[in-house]
């Protein structure tokens, strides 16, 4: 193990040991994830790429990790920090060793840092971006607001038969458990399609409704499309999932500002402003609808943080749309909220 240190754009240095890919220095921004169990999940979550990942449970890899928790096929975070990783898989659990999943995808990881430290700098002077490096010289080079999207979209039509209504997921870099959800829990009939599909071929699918995915970066670097998902609003009714309920907002001329430090982890409290009951979501972004921007729009609020009081969803006052910062479909974390895609697809006639 070689040692190894995470710079900060703020200048400052963690320092801890390289292992997985060695071939650094490794570019990133630099976010906090604060759930206890789910790393699996969270690298190979979409969302994260481009990002360096720090976990702040203290112990990562101690369950191993199994096929079948993967969120895609790709790990998509670009590094992750940890405290301490188990390198060892465990006999009993019979699951593969965390370790072999990063020499696999020869995932750079920087261990023995001293998380608790670096959380406390990025929850007090924001998000920064950050560099893994061996050597104390690298100059600082960032990448900002750079196109993800390309990266993680599929580049084919997928369709995947099942006798319910017909569902089209316009993948932004969509989480696995939301297709398995709507095809195995609800029994849809679910087609996959890039980001980017004009919006005639989507009226040739004829589905019954759209599901925007979650999906990684600034939301405002999708902006050409825009004009797309508010056709597709008008049309059919349509569920925006994270970085789907950004795009939706945005559609419709709200604004979106990116939060100090994001939320990411599996217990964000959120209340339904419908029923007044808080339900723990699971979260993961960084960028948020701006409250200001919802007087006079088309749109009401239908979620809200309980921590800060940030939306969490919005519902339209006439059409059939229904948009949610937090993951419904969890992955890791609660699924209390899992009624949001029944909501959705009461919308449905079909
Ligand atoms: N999970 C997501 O879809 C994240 C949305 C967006 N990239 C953000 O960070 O806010």
């Amino acid at each position: 193990m070689k040692p190894g240190y995470l710079i900060l754009e703020t200048g400052e240095i963690f320092k801890g040991k390289i292992i997985g890919n060695k071939n650094v220095p490794v570019f990133g921004e630099v976010v906090f994830n604060t759930s206890m169990t789910g790393y699996q999940e969270i690298m190979t979550d979409p969302s994260y790429a481009g990002q360096i990942v720090v976990f702040t449970y203290p112990l990562v890899g101690n369950y191993g990790i199994d096929e079948k928790f993967s969120e895609s096929l790709q790990v998509h975070a670009n590094a992750i920090v940890v405290k301490e990783l188990e390198m060892q898989s465990n006999p009993l659990a019979k699951t593969n060793s965390l370790l072999s999943m990063i020499e696999k995808f020869n995932l750079p990881c920087l261990i023995d840092v001293d998380t608790r430290q670096l959380v406390r700098s990025i929850r007090e002077k924001g998000t920064v971006q950050g560099i893994i490096s061996d050597r104390l010289t690298t100059p600082l080079y960032f990448q900002k607001n750079v196109n993800l999207l390309n990266k993680v979209t599929t580049k084919s039509v997928t369709t995947y038969e099942k006798k319910g209504p017909h569902i089209l997921l316009l993948d932004f870099g969509y989480k696995k458990s939301i297709l398995d959800y709507l095809l195995d829990v609800k029994k849809c009939k679910v087609t996959v399609v890039p980001y980017f599909y004009p919006i005639e071929k989507i009226h040739e699918l004829k589905p019954d409704g759209v599901v925007i995915s979650n999906g990684p970066g600034n939301p405002m670097t999708a902006r050409d499309q825009f004009e797309k998902i508010r056709q597709i609003t008008e049309v059919y009714p349509t569920l925006g999932i994270c970085l789907g309920h950004q795009l939706i907002a945005l559609a419709y001329g709200l604004k979106t500002k990116k939060l100090l430090f994001g939320h990411r982890g599996g217990n964000h409290p959120v209340k339904d402003l419908e029923t007044d009951k808080v339900y723990m979501t699971s979260q993961n972004h960084g960028y948020v609808v701006e409250d200001f921007s919802i007087n006079e729009s088309e749109f009401e609020m239908a979620f809200i943080n309980v921590n800060d009081g940030t939306i969490e969803g919005l519902r339209h006052k006439r059409k059939p749309i229904i948009t949610v910062q937090f993951h419904p479909e969890g992955h890791p974390g609660p699924l209390d909220t899992e009624f949001v895609f029944d909501h959705f697809l009461q919308s449905l006639i079909y």
